[in-house]
């Protein structure tokens, strides 16, 4: 088990994930996810987006959190089942940091 304060928590939960590949379903419940297939791991990244929404427009910020942890939970179980690791996607924010969501945007020639 990692040292969370050696460890940022997201990859500790990532290698937790990841390891639940091929687990039993029946006592594991992201393995079975992982047997539900693409399409179920998709769908519940979409559902706990849309939860945690609602919790922000009708609920209190205490549900937000807990709806966020739902979402990056799955969203984790999506990058696994992608071969996404955490590691691409703290890069891809490095590599952002510094310029503005706006300068981006006005530098796309496509948009
Ligand atoms: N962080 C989480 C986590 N967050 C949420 N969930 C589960 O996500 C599920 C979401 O509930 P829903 O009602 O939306 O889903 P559902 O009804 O089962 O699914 P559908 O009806 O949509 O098919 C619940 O069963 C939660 O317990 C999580 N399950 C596991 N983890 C982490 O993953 C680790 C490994 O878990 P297991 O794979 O179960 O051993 C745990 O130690 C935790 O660290």
């Amino acid at each position: 088990m990692p040292n969370p304060q050696d460890q940022h928590i997201l990859d500790a939960l990532y290698a937790t994930v990841a390891a639940r590949k091929g687990a039993d379903p029946d006592t594991s419940y992201t393995a079975k996810l992982f047997a539900r297939g693409t399409a179920k791991i998709a769908q519940k990244v979409g559902e706990e987006g849309v939860e945690t929404v609602i919790a922000a427009l009708a609920e209190t910020p205490d549900k937000v959190a807990s709806e966020s942890a739902d979402l990056l939970y799955h969203l984790i179980v999506l990058w696994a089942d992608q071969g996404v690791k955490p590691q691409d996607v703290w890069n891809t924010l490095a590599e952002r940091q510094g310029i503005s969501g706006i300068a981006e945007k006005a530098a796309r020639a496509d948009d």
